[in-house]
């Protein structure tokens, strides 16, 4: 895995950023190759990358002067991740001597960090197999992507209630297999039959027994809802990868993304037509949110990734605080443990407008008719 910092931690493509490659390329940086000059005037190099590629950064308002003086720093991915109170650790990085020995290093802290571990290596094997620059060209093949919020806005006003992405998910590392007989596309059709505004799909094979060919299957199965990618993204090779399998949106974590990566990677999600939910759980991450610009979907998470913990109340707690800045920004998610039409309502009287629900419907035979329960009432299409 190429071991890059800060913006570069989610791996820059070396020319996928070339302007003229494409009109849907992103212009935010282009792959110079060593020794060509001008990179060296103006680029910004990145100090860790094995094969000292530069990159030029062009006509970009995203990446001010203290970001750039933030790569420049010498400072590792974790050490910057750590200044903004991210306590997930990265594995496949490289160690300064600052860092110590590494041997403090082998023990994940908690599941979310062991999910990071486990997922650096599996993207790094997928990487090698199938190159970014093959997965660009792949996404550009895939189906136009559908409008993720407009379908959540859409849903927000013709019932009244907050929208639901529904989740399909076979498994999680919390609560075990959920649904023994699991058939994606089978859960996918009734959840759009029953009012579903946009789904949510489990990639990560490891820890939730999902996969991208769920992904794909679902997508070629008729399913008009647009569809979260709901993966543990490190490198935007995966965003690429979602969106070759037909996803319209991505789930970006900021208990695991520094700053810079959520920028570069909404940038990428833009270029793509794609949305990202950004998922925060904390009054930390969320602030750390709040300063971004471009973000359309805040999702708060009821449950802790690190403890698995899940109280409703977070979401109260964090709008109360933020609210009236938050309101402002784009449409907010309520995320995990919803269960009862009280729930759901509690949520929506904090100020949300769309609900992330898998459990409660999973579980019961048929997870479709099952959301006419959770919300006390039929949701129209
Ligand atoms: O099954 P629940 O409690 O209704 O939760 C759904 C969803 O919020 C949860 O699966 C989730 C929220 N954020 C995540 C990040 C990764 C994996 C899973 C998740």
């Amino acid at each position: 895995m190429e071991s890059l910092v800060a913006a570069t931690s989610a791996s820059l493509p070396r020319a996928a950023f070339s302007p003229s490659s494409s009109s849907r390329t992103p212009s935010v940086l282009r792959a110079v190759v060593p020794g060509s000059g001008n990179a060296a005037a103006r680029g910004v190099r990145c100090a860790a990358a094995k094969d000292s590629v530069f990159y030029e950064l062009e006509h970009d308002e995203m990446f001010n002067s203290a970001e750039v003086f933030q790569w420049e720093s010498g400072k590792s991915i974790n050490a910057i991740a750590a200044a903004q109170g991210i306590r997930i650790r990265r594995l496949c990085r490289p160690r300064y001597p600052s860092e110590g020995t590494g041997a403090d290093r082998a023990v994940p802290r908690n599941i979310l960090e062991q999910i990071i571990w486990d997922k650096e290596v599996e993207v790094s094997q997928r990487k090698a197999k199938k190159p970014l620059q093959k997965v660009i060209e792949a996404a550009q093949h895939a189906p136009p992507p559908r409008d993720f919020v407009g379908a959540l806005d859409t849903a927000h006003r013709r019932n009244g209630v907050p929208a639901l992405i529904a989740e399909v998910k076979k498994a999680s590392p919390s609560r075990g297999v959920l649904r023994e007989h699991f058939n994606p596309v089978e859960i996918a059709q009734s959840y759009q039959k029953n009012g579903a505004a946009c789904l949510s799909i489990l990639t990560d094979e490891k820890h939730f027994q999902g996969s991208f060919e769920n992904m794909e299957t679902v997508r070629n199965s008729g399913v008009k809802c647009p569809l979260l990618c709901k993966e543990f993204v490190i490198d935007i090779w995966q965003i690429y990868y979602a969106r070759s399998k037909g996803a319209d949106a991505v789930l970006l974590i900021a208990a695991v993304l520094p700053d810079l990566d959520i920028k570069y990677m909404l940038r990428i999600c833009r270029n793509l037509g794609m949305t990202a939910l950004i998922e925060v759980h904390d009054e930390r991450e969320l602030d750390r949110v709040l300063k971004i610009d471009g973000v359309q979907l805040i999702g708060i998470n009821n449950r802790s990734l690190e403890t698995f913990e899940v109280d409703t109340a977070n979401t109260t707690m964090l709008l109360e605080r933020r609210g009236d800045i938050i309101r402002n920004k784009g449409i907010l998610v309520g995320e995990s443990g919803l269960f009862t039409p009280e729930d759901v309502s509690y949520v929506h009287n904090a100020g949300v407008s769309a609900v992330l629900v898998g459990e409660s419907l999973l579980t019961r035979d048929d997870p479709g008719r099952a959301i006419a329960g959770l919300f006390g009432k039929e949701l129209l299409r």
